[in-house]
Order: C-alpha cells, then sequence, then structure tokens
C-alpha cells in the first residue's frame, strides 16, 4: 500500500512514547471531529422532527455512505473494519438524534417544568387542584337516564358527567350509541346540573359536532393510535382526555398526546385505564407505574379510569385509593341508575348506592391536592 511507512522503517525511528502522544492527540483530533458530526447530525434530527419523520432511521442514507467509505478506503484498515467503526457511530448518532428529540417533546417536563392545571369554566384539573372525579353511564340511552345520573351526581358535588354517543363496540351489532342525540341531550343535561360534559369522538369528520356540545373531548383506547384524530383534536380548541391504548407503551402514549399538542392545543389530560395482558380475573391490568411516570415525564394532568382497569365493581375502591395514593389528578368512574339493564357495560357500572359507598371510602383522599 502507497504512501504508508513500512514497519521496520518505523521502528527505529521514534520511540514508543514519541508515538503514543501522536496517537493521543489523533484521538484528541478524532474526538473534535466526531462532536463535530455529533452537531450536524443532532440538527438534522431536529430537521426531520420538524418535518414531522419521527422515524430518524435512514438505512438508504447509512448504506450509500457505507459505500463510499469502502471506496475510499486505502488501509491499513480492511474495510470491514472501518465499516463496523462507522456503523457504530451511525447508531450512536441515532440514539443522539432520538435523545435530543425527545427532550424537546412538548409534553415533556423538561421543556415545562410545572403542572399544567387545566381550568374549565371553574373546574380546575392538575397540579394543585384537589383530584376530580368524571362520572356518569359508560352509553347515554334515555332523557331520563340522563337526568337521574346528573342529578344524583351533581348533589354529591361530582362536576364532570360523562356519557357516551358514538360508542367504539366490539361487535358492529352491539349498541352503537345515540349519536348527535346523545350529544344534545348530555350536554343539556350536564349543563342544567352546572356540570361540564365529556365524550367520545371517534372519528376526525365528528370532531366539529362533539365539539360544538362536550366541554373535553374524548379519545377512547381504541383510536389512542388514530394519528389523524389526535391531529383533528387537537385543531379543536377543546381540552381533550386521551385514554391509553390497549396495548400502548408509555412511550406511545405520550407521543399520541404529543401529537396534540404539536397542533397547538395544550389542554390534554392523560387517562390510564388499564391495559392487556394475559389475566383473565379482571378485564385489564391497570398500570399504576404508568401513572407515576406519566407525572414524572409530562406536564399534563393524569387521571386513572378504574371502571375499565378493573371491568368489574369489587375492585373499584382499593384501585381507586392507589390511584389516588401515586398521584393520580382524578378517577375516571362509571354510573348508571340500573346498571343491570344498561345497554353496555353491565358488569361494571356502579349503581347509585354503589357510588355512595365508592366516594365514601375515598372522600379524604378526594379533599386533599394530588401528591406525587
Ligand atoms: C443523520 C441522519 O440520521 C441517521 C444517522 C445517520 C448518520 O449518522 O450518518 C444516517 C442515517 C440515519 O440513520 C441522516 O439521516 O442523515
Amino acid at each position: 500500500m502507497r504512501g504508508f511507512p513500512t514497519l521496520r522503517s518505523m521502528t527505529h525511528q521514534r520511540s514508543i512514547e514519541d508515538l503514543r502522544a501522536e496517537v493521543d492527540q489523533i484521538n484528541r483530533d478524532l474526538l473534535t471531529l466526531l462532536s463535530k458530526r455529533g452537531e450536524v447530525v443532532a440538527q438534522i434530527g431536529h430537521a426531520k422532527t420538524q418535518e414531522g419523520r419521527p422515524n430518524h432511521y435512514d438505512p438508504a442514507r447509512e448504506d450509500k455512505q457505507l459505500k463510499e467509505i469502502e471506496s475510499l478506503n486505502q488501509g491499513p484498515f480492511t474495510s470491514a473494519a472501518v465499516k463496523a467503526i462507522f456503523k457504530e457511530i451511525f447508531k450512536a448518532s441515532l440514539d443522539l438524534e432520538e435523545s435530543n428529540d425527545k427532550k424537546q417533546l412538548l409534553v415533556s417536563r423538561k421543556v415545562k417544568s410545572e403542572d399544567t392545571v387545566l381550568d374549565i369554566d371553574g373546574v380546575r384539573i392538575g397540579g394543585d387542584a384537589p383530584p376530580i372525579i368524571v362520572a356518569g353511564p359508560c352509553s347515554i340511552e334515555s332523557e331520563e337516564q340522563m337526568e337521574q345520573t346528573a342529578a344524583f351526581l351533581a348533589a354529591r358535588g361530582v362536576k364532570i358527567l360523562r356519557g357516551g354517543a358514538y360508542k367504539p363496540r366490539t361487535s358492529p351489532y352491539g349498541f352503537q350509541g345515540m349519536g348527535v342525540d346523545g350529544l344534545i341531550l348530555g350536554s343539556r343535561v350536564a349543563k342544567e346540573h352546572g356540570m361540564l360534559f365529556v365524550t367520545e369522538v371517534m372519528d376526525t369528520r365528528d370532531v366539529e359536532i362533539v365539539a360544538e356540545h362536550a366541554d373535553i373531548l374524548q379519545v377512547g383506547a381504541r383510536n389512542m393510535h388514530n394519528f389523524a384524530l389526535l391531529r383533528e383534536v387537537g385543531r379543536s380548541r377543546r381540552p381533550v382526555l386521551l385514554k391509553r391504548g390497549l396495548s400502548a407503551t408509555i412511550e406511545e402514549w405520550l407521543y399520541a398526546a404529543e401529537y396534540i399538542l404539536s397542533e397547538g392545543n395544550n389542554e390534554v389530560i392523560l387517562c390510564e385505564r388499564g391495559i392487556r395482558t394475559y389475566e383473565k380475573w379482571t378485564r385489564n391490568t391497570l398500570d399504576l407505574s404508568a401513572v407515576a411516570l406519566a407525572k414524572q415525564e409530562t406536564h399534563l394532568p393524569v387521571i386513572v379510569d378504574v371502571t375499565h382497569a378493573a371491568g368489574r365493581r369489587d375492585l373499584l375502591i382499593p384501585l381507586a385509593k392507589a390511584a389516588l395514593a401515586v398521584g393520580a389528578d382524578g378517577i375516571h368512574v362509571e354510573v348508571h341508575p340500573s346498571p343491570a339493564t344498561a345497554l353496555s357495560d353491565n358488569e361494571q357500572q356502579l349503581d347509585f348506592a354503589g357510588y355512595d359507598k365508592f366516594s365514601d371510602a375515598l372522600s379524604s383522599l378526594l379533599r386533599q391536592p394530588a401528591s406525587v
């Protein structure tokens, strides 16, 4: 190989110390170049994020660089060795791009250290506000059902009434909800009792009409990955209650919230509702570490839907206590005047007597501000 002195000519000319000093200097130069490369790569990462490309890995680009490096390599290292070194550099660069990017997430506490406290018509959620209760039937079924439930809950100080007008049912033949009539009914009854109305929106085409009637838009677990819907509720100017997906990791859940914030809507309430595991004795498995982590990593309020997490009435009190103990900003619970005849979720909704027991059991925890 041209240009490189032979071992024999080198050994007697320079001492090992001398050579090592040169290696030390080369290390420093390499480090300077590596750091410079890292800075440029981080800028590429930032540009990709701004273009809405969350996946930064680009194998074609890496391959192109490796091919060029191979063609330029004149030794003494083999091309395989040089390529292995550069692959490590690409891997570290990708990590750098992605971790820098994560630090800049709008949901992150690193970007906004203080708690986001929502104030919806005087109802405060998050931060130093006492934990809130979101309660009401699974589905809006009739005027009588909504009227009875709202009157009962309002008398007990519940400020947020829930009720589904569009229902994401497992079977297409299950009750699909009352639609617009349900929206009108739910919002009227809530208003009459001085409550806020939260209801699920499942389709981008319905965001406008649901936002017209509801005070808070719910994105349900089955739609947590519906990125078009997340963007659309992000563009609406209503607070959003974002449930965690059935099998979503915490990271995926927080990225889903990021979709909403990235459209300019900062009013997001995260809702842990249990995840799908192998366990059969509960409908889902309540993930309390997700609540603690979401509180730690984000500035958003986090509430816990104990009804869907448990799928059975007998666990609601202990699960709600545990949720409040880890710092949840509220509890979501389904209440129906007659769960046995409800058109959905018969097994898990509380009747009025059950709700009274539930709220009595939690009363001391509900008075104080959420604590981590
Ligand atoms: C820096 C980039 O992102 C990643 C890192 C690369 C690198 O370190 O050279 C190359 C491709 C991507 O996997 C890029 O796309 O250019």
